[in-house]
């Protein structure tokens, strides 16, 4: 299994590259599933859950080309199995994307249900809810969400569907099934992270009828059909923020090129206060880090809030800097499971439910510890920049699943860090 060691203490200076974002690629390659023409998405990231969701499609009888570049062309005219079996969907819980194209397009679908996973349990209820608000009859029998149009109607009808609570992947399936829907959906309480209107750009050039996109109200008009189109996925708005947290720890001077500074307000926000020079420029964003910064709390919410998917990275930088600060989870109820390996690293951090308080130190020492999830895995590779000798991050497919060759980057910038088995 592989790892990566790092021997922190080194500043980082250069240029990295922000790829495509890994939560807009995923629901922008289910999109596909939508039309019988060819869709070419570009700036696709090098993942292993895209690897994964690729498979799913194929799986599927989809024809996919993936070419070196980030292009990939999916041919889902071939498509005759609108199914996610259980082996491909537990390694990914964002498999259960597919399941709101696959119902609009056959009138049916089998998919696996996702389970829960280490942040939390993670229902898929609001998908379920809202797709039977518009004329699905769903059961879920032995783990499987079994979904079919009645007998006798081919389309899904539009609906006014205002879900319990804001859901990026819920919104997503809902937003996908409502464009060959008859009639107008109108979605409520809509999320809003830049992902959502990502896709509505993708699904407006297949020819959807979409507005307000971005906004916590969306409103679908359905079409008959949805043809081809070719689109760039956005840029990873959580890959530029976690090596924005990585030189605000470890100190130096780095270009994100291609980084979405207005994608990445709160978290901006935030390192500028803990005194980190940042500029939002054509083409990037530059972070210049100088010694030791101040202890930021924060509190995970919804976009335009700060991003849950932020909080173990900056709660790394936390640990470092001077003062005590307080980490809010609102998002997710168990997505401290790097809190423990922060203290192997000499962290000191308490836990009183979704509160985390932490008292910032003046050094890491470096130690043996372990991935649990994606950015809990970025948190500790931040922690291991900074700490005194040598860490081992060990389990690091987790962090595989939703970066872009971190370490390489990592190193091209001066970092002491190697993958090892
Ligand atoms: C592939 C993808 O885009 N993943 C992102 C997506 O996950 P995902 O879309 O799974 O997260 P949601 O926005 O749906 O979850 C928000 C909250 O709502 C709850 N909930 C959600 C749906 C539902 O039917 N019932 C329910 O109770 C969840 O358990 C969670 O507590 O948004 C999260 C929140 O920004 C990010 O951390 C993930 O990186
Ligand atoms: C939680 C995440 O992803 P997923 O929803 O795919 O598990 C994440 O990207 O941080």
């Amino acid at each position: 299994m592989d790892k990566l060691r790092i021997r922190g203490g080194r500043e980082l200076q250069g240029e990295v590259a922000i790829a495509g974002a890994k939560n807009a690629a995923l629901p922008e390659l289910c999109a596909a599933l939508l039309s019988s023409d060819a869709v070419t998405l570009s700036n696709v990231p090098r993942l292993q859950d895209v690897t994964t969701m690729l498979k799913l499609i194929r799986n599927m009888g989809v024809q996919v080309a993936q070419g070196e570049d980030g292009v990939v062309v999916l041919d889902a005219s071939t498509l005759n199995q609108p199914e996610a079996p259980y082996e491909l969907v537990k390694t990914m819980r964002a498999s259960v994307l597919a399941l709101g194209p696959l119902l609009a397009r056959f009138g049916q679908a089998r998919v696996s249900l996702p389970g829960g996973c280490a942040i939390g349990s993670r229902p898929v209820d609001q998908h379920i809810k809202g797709l039977q608000a518009m004329g699905a009859d769903i059961v879920v029998e032995h783990g499987y969400i079994i979904a079919k149009l009645p007998a006798g109607q081919k389309r899904l009808k539009g609906a006014r569907i205002t879900t319990d609570m804001v859901t990026v992947t819920g919104t997503e399936n809902l937003l996908m099934a409502a464009t060959l829907a008859q009639g107008e959906t109108i979605l409520e309480n809509a999320a809003q992270e830049p992902e959502i209107p990502d896709l509505a750009e993708l699904l407006i050039k297949m020819g959807a009828k979409i507005e307000g996109h971005g906004s916590s109200r969306i409103r679908i008009q359905g079409v008959d059909a949805l043809h081809g189109a070719r689109h760039a996925v956005v840029a990873d708005r959580i890959e530029a923020g976690t090596f924005l947290c990585a030189v605000a720890a470890a100190g130096g001077d780095v270009f994100l090129r291609h980084a979405r500074g207005d994608h990445l307000d709160a978290v901006i926000e935030k390192l500028a206060a803990a005194g980190a020079r940042i500029s939002v420029q054509e083409g990037g964003v530059r972070i210049l880090s100088q010694g030791r910064l101040k202890a930021q709390s924060f509190r995970t919410t919804e976009y335009p809030g700060f991003p849950t998917d932020m909080q173990a990275q900056f709660m790394a930088l936390n640990c470092v800097a001077q003062g005590t600060s307080t980490v809010t989870e609102t998002i997710f109820e168990n997505r401290y499971m790097h809190v423990n390996e922060l203290l192997r690293l000499g962290a000191k951090i308490q836990i009183d439910g979704r509160l985390a308080m932490i008292e910032g130190v003046s050094r890491l020492s470096g130690a043996t510890v372990m991935a649990t999830d994606l950015r809990a895995s970025a948190g500790l590779v931040i922690a291991g920049l900074v700490a005194e000798g040598e860490t081992i991050v060990d389990r690091i497919y987790h962090l595989d699943r939703g970066y872009d060759r971190m370490e390489a980057k990592l190193a091209a910038l001066g970092a002491d860090i190697e993958r090892v088995k």
